[in-house]
This record gives structure tokens, sequence and C-alpha cells, in this order.
């Protein structure tokens, strides 16, 4: 069954069209991976999905409800990690949990178990007590993400996740993803800029490139299309026309390939 269901999903600013009539099917329990260079309309896509922002056009359904005429319903069945920090650093772990327990208006009764549910699923225990800004990147990291999940959603959209985390880190954010998946079948959907956490987290990965889904498949797939021995990065500098430099960032090829034609 489909958990996430788009049908020609589109969204214009002025002249812009930001996201062009993508139509994308994410099954149950999948951890699906939106990967594009910037601009390509990731934030756009997951804003609309969240009933942040209306399309202009088309239609997307989570959970079976309607984004632009049950927003309310979406709302309650999923989970967000936005980009930028969201725990409050004066606090301890247990108080952030607690507030959002509040927020997604756990009952009192169940409060306390659920916190204590999410601080084990995240392997937070030991930290419960300490205030959040001691923790390092990948703890908060963590907790944002428990926050995100107090009331167990169907759906958690996740923005880029682990950006800014050393490789150690990421890897535990990854296991944690993958273990909320496995104790409660939650789909998740990530946007990434980092092609290994694309090839190693997720089971499908679409590729954004100016507003369209240019292409969906496993990451094996995607690679296969190319040729036998290409990486996740040959697949996105062939799609969208930038490679990836080291340190995970972009360069346009086309405009690459214009300068050294100039040089030479
Ligand atoms: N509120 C807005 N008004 C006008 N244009 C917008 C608005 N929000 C986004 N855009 C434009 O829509 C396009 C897609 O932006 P979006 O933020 O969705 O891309 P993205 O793939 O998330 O990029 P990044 O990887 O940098 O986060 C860009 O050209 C952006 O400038």
């Amino acid at each position: 069954m489909s958990i996430i269901e788009t049908d020609a999903l589109t969204r214009r600013f002025g002249d812009l069209t930001a996201v062009d009539c993508v139509s994308l099917q994410v099954s149950s329990r999948e951890i699906f991976g939106l990967i594009g260079p910037n601009g390509a309309g990731k934030s756009t896509l997951i804003k609309m999905l969240t009933t942040l922002l209306p399309p202009s056009s088309g239609t997307a359904r989570i959970a079976g409800f309607d984004v632009v005429s049950h927003p309310a319903q979406v709302r309650a069945h999923i989970g967000y990690v936005p980009q930028l920090l969201s725990a409050d650093g004066a606090l301890t772990a247990y108080e952030n949990l607690l507030l959002s327990a509040r927020l997604y208006l756990i009952p009192r009764k169940e409060r306390e178990m659920r916190i204590n549910a999410a601080l084990k699923l995240m392997d937070m225990e030991s930290a419960a007590h300490r205030q959040v800004q001691g923790f390092s990147g990948g703890m908060i990291r963590r907790l944002e993400i428990a926050q995100s999940m107090m009331h167990e959603p169907v759906v958690m959209f996740m923005d880029e996740p682990t950006v800014g985390l050393d490789p150690v880190a990421r890897r535990a954010v990854w296991d944690h993803v993958r273990q909320i998946r496995e104790e409660l079948g939650t789909t998740i959907l990530i946007t990434t800029h980092l092609m290994d956490e694309a090839d190693e987290l997720c089971d499908r990965i679409g590729v954004l490139h100016a507003g369209r889904l240019q292409e969906v498949g496993t990451p094996q797939e995607l690679k296969a299309r190319i040729g036998p021995d290409a990486t996740l990065d040959d697949v996105f500098a062939e799609i969208t026309g930038t490679e990836i430099v080291s340190g995970g960032s972009y360069r346009d090829v086309r405009q690459t390939r214009a300068s050294a034609r100039a040089h030479s």
C-alpha cells in the first residue's frame, strides 16, 4: 500500500515551476531518499507533503488523506525532522521530549512511558537528564528524531538528517533510522546531498532536477542504468549535469567543461 502518493503535484512561484508534475508512490515501511542539486525542488516538495505549502495543481495523499482537504489528519500521521536545530539547549533531553509529548497531545499518563521508549529506541537513556547544550551533534540529531516520533507517526520526513555530522555519528543516525522502521513500521522520506547515505540507507531513490522527478529506482537499478561499474555519483552527474566534489558539494559539469574548453 502507498503511504505517500502524489499525482502530477506541481508548485509554481510566479513564473518559476519549483515542483513540476511529480507523480510518486512510496510504500509502507520504505526508506525513500530524495536527491537533487540545490534548488531542485526537494524542500518545496516536502513542504507540500507536510501541508506547509499548498500545491498549485495536482494532488498528494499521506496515509490516504489528501493534503489540501484533510490537512489536520495528515499532520496527525506525520513526523518532521527539520534541517535547522530544533532542540532547546537549555533543557535536558527528557525535558525536550516532554515538550514534544505535550505538543503532540499525548495524554499525561502515557507521557513518561512514551518518553522512555523514545530514549531507549535512540540509545539515549544515560543522557536523559543532561543538558542538551553539552551534547555532540550526533546526540542532538538523535534527540530531534526522538522528538518527532513521540506520537508514533506512520510517515517521517527528515530534511538532511546527518548534515554536519562526522562519519561515525552519521552511521549511528542511519542505524537508528532503520531501527525506527523495524520497530514501528514507519515509512521514512529523507532528503540528502550525500550519495553514500542515499546508497546505503535508502531502499529507493528519486532524483529531482529542475522540479521534475527524473528517475526513481533502487540504488542498484539506478546504477545499472548508467553502466556496470557506475556509482551513484555517476548517476547524479548523468541526470543532473552536476558532479560531486570532495566534501559532498557539487560542481556544475557543464560549467566546468565550458571553462576547460575556454582554457584549451
Ligand atoms: N517561497 C518561495 N518563493 C519563490 N521562490 C521559491 C520559494 N521557495 C523556493 N523557491 C524556489 O524554488 C526552487 C526550488 O527550491 P527548493 O528550496 O525547493 O530546492 P531544494 O532542492 O530544496 O534546494 P536545497 O538543496 O538548496 O535545499 C528554487 O529555485 C527556489 O529559489
